[in-house]
């Protein structure tokens, strides 16, 4: 144990170098927590943990989690790391459900044998797919559309299990889109490739790239692009400390949907990162993106009345001006 550390909770963030777990550790830190990274770095950043200690190696690895649990008196789990992207895990379902369920099931195998009770698991909109209605609560069924969201639905009917059987107590933390950086600028979204909108709006602002590809206008949303909720990274990070401190406390097992309980469409977001940045933007049309629904909204109540969550940064103009602030420092 780091001897700065002694007597603070010990959280293993796994993921921690990536887009938001790097955020969750500077909160962790903020918070008094003592976060421990693990990330093999395929899509994360040395530098995005600051001073956390930071063990280089893969999820799934036995003989790397048995270090760390013997290392470390690990109070709790965050489980960031996955494969992220809807299209690509259409295109590569195999290495979706390897490294989102079978590693995952290792890191909770592991969890039981180090006898670590606690586990907060990063899991998505995109179990539910095609809404039957909006906004999406918790009990809404669940029927994802693609690969990654089947694998992130499985890993909650896991942790059910394991809960039963093995008392490990779990909280997953649904996010719908996540969006936006760090508001004191040291932190971002960098994802190589870039896939999500925003970042790629603002890459095409920035003159990174020639334009944006809007993928399907012919979609029944008011514009005929796709809608979805967009939700600040700092607000997820709020949500998690909650959830943490719920799980520390003994609270039982939840799971909760995390948005604004907003949707923009594809169009309206293109629009606002016009106005933020001043800059004209230059947008293709192309065809639909496989495994993509009409539009996810969050019913976020649940996690209002149970956690006490709310949302900080929750109007859209904020999000894109964390990200541009971010943009500009990096690109
Ligand atoms: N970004 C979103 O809009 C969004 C929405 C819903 C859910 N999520 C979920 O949130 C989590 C974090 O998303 P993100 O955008 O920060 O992704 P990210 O790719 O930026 O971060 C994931 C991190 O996990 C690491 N990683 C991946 N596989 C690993 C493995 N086998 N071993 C060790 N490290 C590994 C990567 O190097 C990366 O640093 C993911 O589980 C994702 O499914 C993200
Ligand atoms: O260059 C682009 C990129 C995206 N889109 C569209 O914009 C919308 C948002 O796409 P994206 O930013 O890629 O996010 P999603 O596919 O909605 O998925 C994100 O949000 C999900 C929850 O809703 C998470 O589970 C995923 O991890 C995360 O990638 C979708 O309709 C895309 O088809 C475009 O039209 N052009």
């Amino acid at each position: 144990m780091r001897g700065g550390d002694a007597g603070k909770p010990h959280v293993l963030v796994v993921g921690g170098a990536g887009y938001i777990g790097s955020h969750m550790v500077k909160r962790l830190r903020q918070a008094g927590y003592a976060p421990v990274v693990l990330d093999n770095l395929s899509q994360g950043r040395r530098a995005a943990v600051g001073d956390a200690p930071l063990i280089v190696g893969e999820l799934g690895d036995d003989s790397v989690l048995n270090v760390i649990f013997q290392a470390w008196p690990i109070a709790a789990v965050m489980h960031f790391a996955s494969f992220i992207q809807v299209g690509e895990s259409v295109a590569r379902p195999a290495a979706y459900y390897y490294n989102n369920v079978n590693n995952t099931l290792a890191l909770l195998q592991a969890m039981v044998r180090h006898q670590v009770p606690r586990f907060i698991f990063s899991s998505t909109a995109a179990i539910f797919g095609d809404p039957d209605y909006l906004p999406i609560d918790e009990r809404h069924p669940k029927a994802p559309l693609n690969p990654y969201g089947r694998s992130k639905w499985m890993v909650e009917q896991m942790l059910g299990d394991f809960d039963v059987a093995y008392g490990l107590r779990s909280c997953c933390l649904r996010y719908f889109n996540a969006a936006g950086a760090d508001p004191e600028g040291e932190l971002g979204e960098c994802h190589e490739p870039e896939t999500h909108l925003i970042p790629v709006v603002l890459q095409a602002a920035a003159g990174r790239r020639r334009s944006v590809t809007v993928f399907g206008r012919d979609y029944a949303t008011p514009d005929g692009t796709c809608i979805r909720d967009y939700i600040h990274v700092s607000d997820l990070c709020d949500a998690h400390l909650l959830a943490l401190e719920s799980l520390l406390d003994g609270g039982a097992s939840s799971r909760f949907n995390l948005g604004n309980g907003v949707g923009y469409s594809i169009n309206e977001v293109i629009e606002a990162a016009r106005r933020v940045t001043g800059v004209p933007i230059m947008v293709i049309d192309g065809p639909r993106r496989p495994g993509d629904p009409a539009r996810l909204v969050a019913d976020p109540a649940l996690a209002h009345e149970t956690l006490g969550w709310t949302p900080r940064f929750s109007d859209i103009n904020a999000m894109i001006g964390h990200a541009w602030a971010w943009e500009r420092r990096t690109g």
